[in-house]
């Protein structure tokens, strides 16, 4: 099958069939809608490389749908047809960004050769933007199968990234992912997964802590009928439904010391028996295991076995806490802001230079889940277009801090310009907030600002 995805939006069903017949011959890979909601639910599914619209659609016209798709999609070529193909309506059409045009009635071959020309240029757009990203972190295409990007700008996020790609490459090596909750260990773990020869096959998150202590054997290796009470049918268990592919083990150093034996058995001679069962099951899985907590330490205490630890981190990978990458603050918190904001189907909002400081000032004991939480809840609460510090309360943080007198004269003229600067800052520089503060006009902060030659920073846009 040719790796590009075609999708044929044309309210037809006639002609969506018809194109779908040929262009499958043609080996495209191709999906159809006749609504303009089937095709936004196929967009976001599929990511098509090319789309093939109907200028006249009911409900929608063509020309908005292609306005739309191109913000949502920017990536995405279009091909446009119409049987009303007025220059008019091309022109339009051309300059809302659709690659080419095509009069109904039109021959196969015509719609082939637009497919073929779009794909010559995707492929050219590919190659660019591969040597722009050769900087990047993860590819898109790894993105894609991860369904989550990957962003930081840390040397220690680069090392930890190198390893977890050199960890996938190899396939069956077994992988002990370390850190803080919400340090992306599982994002991670996902990353050797689909980074690996082994992408086509199940990636099983198993948390064993989830399950009741009587259910995990059966639940790791399966059950006979009537292998205990509640065994009314046999059941496969982890180990066989994740064969060939990945088992995420999540929290190990909380599974009991007595299924932690069967558990190392089990990976050292790739066998398993079902409860209630002698026979043994060949199986072939790769072991990513996850802790935020300190097994050799557990290991001292006799919690966790030592023979069972040997086994499951033959490469470990420790992803340090945020407050000790202060550098992947900014890009997390620019990745979130758009992503949550094409989520609510909002637009971007700008963030000031005095958000980043504090965000980067901060212990984050949540790290990166905590920084997307509170990306999430500032967008949702905050009634301005840039997101300010307050609306990022801190734990810890004392909400209603005053401006301090901190040099301890009594120069009113000093105090003065330390009060002003202090309101700015608070307000991030917006001067109508800053006199309402201060309880004086815009005018006089001006003049003010004028006086004690006072800086205004401005904010940082997202796209600079
Ligand atoms: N470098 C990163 N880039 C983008 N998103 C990230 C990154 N690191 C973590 N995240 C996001 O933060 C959240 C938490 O990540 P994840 O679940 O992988 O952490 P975890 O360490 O497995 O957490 P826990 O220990 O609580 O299970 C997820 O939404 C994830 O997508």
């Amino acid at each position: 099958m040719n790796e590009l995805k075609v999708l044929i939006l044309d309210d037809e069903s006639r002609i969506t069939e018809k194109l779908k017949y040929h262009l499958e011959k043609r080996k495209f890979n191709v999906f159809t809608a006749n609504t303009p909601n089937e095709g936004f639910a196929v967009l976001e599914k599929e990511r098509p490389g090319v789309l093939i619209l109907d200028v006249m659609l009911p409900g929608m016209n063509g020309l908005d749908i292609l306005k739309k798709v191109k913000q949502e999609y920017p990536n995405l070529e279009i091909i446009m047809i119409s049987g009303y193909g007025d220059m008019d309506m091309v022109i339009q059409a051309m300059r809302q960004g659709a690659s080419d045009f095509i009069r109904k009635p039109f021959q196969i071959m015509d719609i082939q050769l637009a497919i073929e020309r779009t794909e010559k240029f995707l492929l050219m757009q590919s190659k660019l933007e591969a040597a722009e990203n050769r900087g990047a972190l993860v590819s898109k295409e790894l993105e894609g199968m991860i369904e989550k990007d990957f962003v930081g700008d840390s040397p220690q996020i680069k090392k930890v990234l190198q390893m977890a790609l050199k960890a996938a490459e190899d396939g069956d090596v077994n992988v002990l992912v370390t850190g803080e909750n919400g340090t992306g260990k599982e994002i991670i773990s996902r990353i050797i997964h689909f980074g690996s020869p082994r992408k086509k096959q199940v990636f099983a998150p198993v948390n064993s802590s989830a399950i009741p202590e009587t259910l995990l054997e059966s639940e790791f290796f399966g059950h006979v009928k009537g292998a205990f009470t509640d065994a009314r049918d046999e059941k496969k268990g982890y180990f066989e439904l994740a064969n060939k592919g990945t088992l995420f083990l999540d929290e190990i150093a909380d599974m009991p010391y007595a299924l932690q034996a069967k558990l190392l058995r089990a990976i050292e001679e790739n066998r398993i028996k079902r409860v209630g069962s002698n026979k043994e099951i060949p199986v072939d899985v790769r072991i990513i295991s996850a802790t935020n907590k300190n097994i050799e330490e557990l290991i001292d205490e006799k919690q966790f076995r030592i023979d069972l630890f040997h086994r499951i981190n033959t490469i470990e990978i420790n992803i340090p806490p945020l407050r000790e990458r202060p550098e992947d603050v900014l890009p997390l918190l620019k990745h979130f802001v758009k992503d949550i904001a094409k989520r609510k189907r909002k637009s971007v909002p700008g963030i000031t230079p005095a958000l980043v400081t504090k965000l980067q000032r901060y212990h984050f004991p949540g790290n990166v889940r905590e920084l997307r939480n509170m990306v999430e809840r500032a967008m949702i609460l905050a009634d301005s277009d840039t997101l300010q510090p307050e609306d990022f309360p801190l734990r810890g943080e004392d909400t209603a801090a005053k401006p301090a007198l901190t040099n301890g004269t009594l120069n009113i003229d000093e105090h003065e310009q330390q009060l002003i600067e202090a309101a700015l800052k608070q307000t991030e520089f917006n001067q109508t907030k800053a006199a309402t503060l201060l309880g004086i006009s815009r005018d006089a902060l001006k003049r003010k600002i004028k006086k004690f030659n006072i800086e205004i920073v401005k904010g940082i846009g997202l796209d600079e």
